[in-house]
C-alpha cells in the first residue's frame, strides 16, 4: 500500500462525511479521498467545496482509482452498488465497509472476486475525532490490512478489534450510540423549558453537564453507580428524581433499546442475503 493511498468513499452522506471532517483534520491530505455516490450532485459539490476532496460522478473511475475502497451506502443499496463497480474492483485492494449488519463475506461474494474486507463500525462523532469504532477482518483480509483500517480509523478516534459476530452487538451500542445521547439531551432540553428554565441559560448547563460526567467517568476508575451514589444525598433531589426514572424502568429501556438495535442490525444483514437468494 503507498504511503499515502488513495480513498474512495462510494456514499456520501452522513456516515461519509463524518469520517472525511475527521479525517481531513489529521492524518489525510483532501487531495488523497474521491467520493462518489448514486445521483446526488449537489451533495458531491458540497462535499467538494466544504473538504476539498474529489468528486466523482464516475463510480467506475472512483474505484479503479482507489487503494482503498470505503463503502457508505445503506445495506439496502449495497448490491446495486457493487453491481455497478464490482468488475472494476481489483485484488490488490482494501475494501472497508460500513454497513450495519452486512457481513465480509457478503461483500466478498457481491464483488465475486476473492478481496480483502475489513467491516467496520464507527460512529458519526468521527467528525471532530471522538469517534468509537470496532473493526473486524474478513476471511481474505490480512493482519496488515486490520493495520491499515487500524491506523485510519485511529485518525478519527478509538479502535477496537472484534471478531465479526460481535458487530451486531457493537452496532447496537457505539454505532447508533451518539443517538441515544443526543436522544437524552432532547429529553433535558423539553424538561428545561417546562420548569421555565430559558433555552439560552438551560442549553451549556445540559452539554456542561454531559462533558463533566464523560470526563469524570473517563478519568476515575470508579463504577458508575457509586459516581451516581456521590450525587445523590440521602432524601434529597437526585434521589427523587432517580425515583421517577426507575419507576419507567429506565434502565430496562436503554437495554431493550440496545437488544433491539444489535437484532435489528442482524436482520439487515438477514433481508440482504434473502433478497439476494431471489435474484439469483
Ligand atoms: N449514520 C451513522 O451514524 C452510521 C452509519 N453507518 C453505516 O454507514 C452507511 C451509510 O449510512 P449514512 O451515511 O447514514 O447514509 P446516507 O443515507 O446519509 O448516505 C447514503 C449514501 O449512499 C449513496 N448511495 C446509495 N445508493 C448508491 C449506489 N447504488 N451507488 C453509490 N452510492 C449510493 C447515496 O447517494 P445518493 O444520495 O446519490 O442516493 C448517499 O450518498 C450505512 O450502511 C450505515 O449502516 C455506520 C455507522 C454509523
Ligand atoms: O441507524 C443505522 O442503521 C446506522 C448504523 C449505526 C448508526 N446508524
Amino acid at each position: 500500500m503507498k504511503n499515502r493511498p488513495t480513498i474512495t468513499f462510494i456514499g456520501a452522506g452522513s456516515m461519509a462525511e463524518s469520517l472525511i471532517s475527521g479525517m481531513t483534520k489529521t492524518l489525510y491530505v483532501p487531495e488523497q479521498i474521491i467520493v462518489t455516490n448514486r445521483c446526488d450532485r449537489t451533495r458531491l459539490e458540497y462535499m467538494n467545496k466544504t473538504y476539498g476532496v474529489r468528486s466523482e460522478t464516475d463510480k467506475r473511475k472512483a474505484v479503479k482509482e482507489a487503494d482503498i475502497i470505503i463503502l457508505a451506502m445503506k445495506p439496502k443499496d449495497v448490491a446495486e452498488a457493487m453491481g455497478a463497480v464490482a468488475s472494476a474492483i481489483h485484488g490488490h485492494q482494501l475494501i472497508i465497509s460500513l454497513l450495519a449488519g452486512v457481513t465480509t463475506d457478503t461483500i466478498v461474494s457481491l464483488v465475486g472476486k476473492n478481496v480483502a474486507v475489513i467491516r467496520a463500525m464507527p460512529n458519526t462523532s468521527a467528525a471532530i475525532g471522538q469517534s468509537a469504532t470496532a473493526i473486524s477482518q474478513g476471511r481474505f483480509a490480512t493482519a496488515a490490512h486490520v493495520a491499515i483500517a487500524k491506523k485510519l480509523f485511529e485518525t478519527v478516534g478509538i479502535v477496537a478489534i472484534v471478531p465479526e459476530q460481535d458487530l451486531h452487538a457493537v452496532t447496537g451500542l457505539s454505532g447508533s450510540g451518539p443517538a441515544y445521547v443526543y436522544y437524552l439531551v432532547e429529553a433535558m432540553e423539553k424538561a428545561a423549558e417546562e420548569i421555565g428554565l430559558d433555552r439560552s441559560v438551560a442549553k451549556p448547563l445540559i452539554l456542561q453537564t454531559i462533558i463533566g460526567a464523560a470526563h469524570m467517568l473517563q478519568s476515575t476508575s470508579k463504577h458508575p453507580s457509586i459516581l451516581r451514589k456521590e450525587v445523590t444525598s440521602p432524601g434529597g433531589t437526585t434521589e427523587a428524581g432517580i425515583q421517577v426514572l426507575e419507576q419507567y424502568r429506565f434502565q430496562e429501556a436503554v437495554a431493550a433499546c440496545i437488544k433491539r438495535a444489535t437484532e435489528r442490525s442482524e436482520e439487515l444483514g438477514k433481508a440482504l442475503l434473502s433478497s439476494a437468494a431471489m435474484q439469483s
